[in-house]
């Protein structure tokens, strides 16, 4: 079975989560696309719902499927989110941001009711920090905002180096809200909610990939099948 296969497991186990008049939010990456295919499928064969999207990606192949879309504006309290994630611990605490979402996924997760988590089993981690950090940051004073996030991080007892995220042609990625994207190669992240808080306190940070509180459950394929971490219904 190939990690795409996997995704898609993980991806058609969270479609039967899904009832007719649901209000969703869909998540934005490799796995979160498959979702929204299927979803597609379902909304061809009759299914009613609404979604929110979390990116202008996810944005463009939801309408091409002709899923309904809304926005937050007119639809600002949702059943369900369904969404990748770079990493989840057992306490449901996740690393997300690897597709350049995290400021529209956090909101949209935090918007829902529930929300589920779908991936292949390799990320699941025991401790959160191998994958780099995402930390989203207003372009206006950069430099300083790098001082104050490795300040924030040597606060926490954690170290490591910071990387100004770039597209494969070598220029600065820009985020679907105008930001750019400080990746935080951690290692380790030993405590995540004093992190979280001492980058919610820095000015020119806008968000980070720590989702603590946030996920519901998690949906984990692996060739031996599911395993579901926190609760699905
Ligand atoms: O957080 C994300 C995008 O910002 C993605 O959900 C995360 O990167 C997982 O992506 P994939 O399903 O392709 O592994």
């Amino acid at each position: 079975m190939t990690p795409d296969d996997l995704k898609k497991l993980a991806a058609a186990r969270a479609l039967e989560l899904v009832r007719p008049g649901m209000r969703l939010g869909l998540g934005t990456g490799s796995t979160a696309k498959h979702f929204v295919d299927m979803l597609g499928a379902r909304v061809a064969d009759g299914l009613d719902v609404v979604c929110v999207s979390t990116s202008e990606v996810t944005e463009a192949q939801a309408r091409a499927l002709g899923i309904p879309m809304s926005t937050l504006e007119e639809t600002p309290e949702l059943d369900l989110t369904i969404d990748g994630a770079d990493e989840v611990d057992g306490e449901l605490r996740l690393i997300k941001g690897g597709g350049a979402a995290l400021l529209r996924e956090k909101i949209v997760a935090s918007a829902s009711a529930r929300m589920v988590v779908i991936a292949d089993d390799s990320k699941l981690v025991t401790q959160l920090g191998r994958f780099p950090l995402p930390i989203e940051i207003v372009p206006f004073g950069l430099e300083v905002t790098r001082r104050a996030v490795m300040a924030a991080i040597a606060s926490v007892g954690s170290a490591g180096e910071l990387v100004l995220r770039r597209k494969a042609d070598g220029t600065v990625l820009v985020t679907d809200g105008g930001h750019y994207i400080l990746d935080a190669h951690l290692g380790a992240i030993a405590q995540p909610e004093a992190l979280a808080a001492a980058l919610a306190r820095i000015p020119g940070v806008v968000e980070h990939g720590l989702f603590l509180g946030l996920a519901t459950a998690a949906i984990l394929a692996s060739a031996t099948g599911l395993t579901i971490v926190g609760t699905l219904d």
